[in-house]
Formats: structure tokens, C-alpha cells, sequence
């Protein structure tokens, strides 16, 4: 399988790719999506998506194929991005405490051959948080980076009542719908 280049900074997406066991490199695509003014989540991660691409493609060429990717988490209609500080990741969590969560990814694969976008959701419905782990939680520090101060592998896993859609997805990169196009 040919070296790809995970154009973003993300651990949680170079962890992803890793356990797909895909070769990569990680370059940031350096684009800040707090320029983007848009309300609508799912225009939201997919125009995020395309400025970074955009902005990996202003400073480097395809001899490697590249993977961009975005995530947001919604809850009551809400955008829910990654945190600012931890009132702010308390704020955050407690939207999605006994609520029902949408988690969208967004990720563009661009080869000298193909590009694949690919735009996907992960719902969950969340039993209320504990508030003393929630407490703990926020302590450690774990949510920073994180869209929605979530880990649906961490924190939130305890609380999963429903999920429709692939764990992938809610970290923020939809691994499994790539694979089929890295051998092209
Ligand atoms: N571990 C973990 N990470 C998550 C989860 N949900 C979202 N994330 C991460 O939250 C981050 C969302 O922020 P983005 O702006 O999409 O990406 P980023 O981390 O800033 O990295 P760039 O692609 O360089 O912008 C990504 O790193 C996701 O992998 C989760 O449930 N668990």
C-alpha cells in the first residue's frame, strides 16, 4: 500500500490510521477554520475540509496522495467545536450530557488519480454524564483537542446508550470508507 500523507495535526487520526495499519506521513495543512462563518455543521466540516486541502495544496504537490479531514459534534443544534478552556469544555459536555449527539466527519482523499469525498455521521444517545467523573474528567485534561471535549472511546464510552454509524467517524476520521480507494 503506498505512504500517504495525513495532512493534519491530529493524534487521535494518525492513532486511526495506525491501527488500519496505514502507511502515512503527518504534515499540518495549516488552515484556520475559525475563519469560516458558516452555521450549518455539515457545510461547516466539509467547507473546513476543502480550506485545508486547499491550503495543503498551496504548499505541497500530489507525489504523495494526501487525506484531509474535519469533525464537529452537534447537539441541539448546536455546532460543538473543540474547546477553549475547561468552563468552556464543561459547557460543551454538558449539552451533550443525556442528549442525543451527531458526530460529523469529513475527509477528502486527493491522489494524481482519484479524489474521494466523503462526508459521515456517527449518532449517539448519551445517558446524563456522572457529574463527579465528569468533574475527573475535565481535570485530566483529555478533552482539550478534542471536537465536542468528547471521547467516545474514553470519557463518553460509559454512556452510550444508542449508536448508529462507525466509532471512526466519531474520532474523526472515517477510516474504513478510505481503504478500499488507498490502491488505487
Ligand atoms: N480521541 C478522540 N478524538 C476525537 C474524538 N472526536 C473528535 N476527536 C478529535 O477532535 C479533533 C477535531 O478537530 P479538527 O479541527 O477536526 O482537527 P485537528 O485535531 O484540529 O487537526 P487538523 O486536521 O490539523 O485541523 C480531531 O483531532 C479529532 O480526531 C473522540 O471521540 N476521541
Amino acid at each position: 500500500m503506498q505512504t500517504i500523507v495525513l495532512g493534519s495535526s491530529s493524534i487521535t487520526r494518525a492513532e486511526l490510521l495506525n491501527k488500519f495499519e496505514v502507511p502515512f506521513i503527518q504534515r499540518d495543512a495549516g488552515f484556520d477554520e475559525e475563519s469560516l462563518r458558516i452555521s450549518d455543521p455539515a457545510h461547516f466540516v466539509y467547507h473546513a475540509t476543502k480550506g485545508k486541502m486547499q491550503s495543503y495544496l498551496e504548499k505541497y504537490d500530489l507525489e504523495m496522495p494526501v487525506l484531509c479531514a474535519d469533525t464537529v459534534v452537534t447537539a441541539n443544534g448546536q455546532i460543538l467545536r473543540k474547546a477553549k478552556d475547561r468552563a468552556d469544555a464543561k459547557r460543551i459536555l454538558e449539552a451533550q450530557s443525556g442528549n442525543t449527539v451527531s458526530i460529523l466527519s469529513c475527509m477528502i482523499y486527493k491522489s494524481k488519480t482519484i479524489e474521494l469525498i466523503d462526508l459521515s455521521t456517527t449518532d449517539y444517545l448519551f445517558l446524563p454524564f456522572d457529574t463527579k467523573a465528569l468533574h475527573d474528567y475535565l481535570q485530566s485534561d483529555e478533552w482539550q483537542g478534542k471536537a465536542g471535549a468528547c471521547m467516545v472511546e474514553g470519557f463518553c464510552k460509559s454512556y452510550i446508550k444508542e449508536v448508529v454509524g462507525l466509532e471512526s467517524t466519531a474520532m474523526g476520521l472515517s477510516v474504513e470508507k478510505l481503504l478500499p480507494f488507498l490502491t488505487f
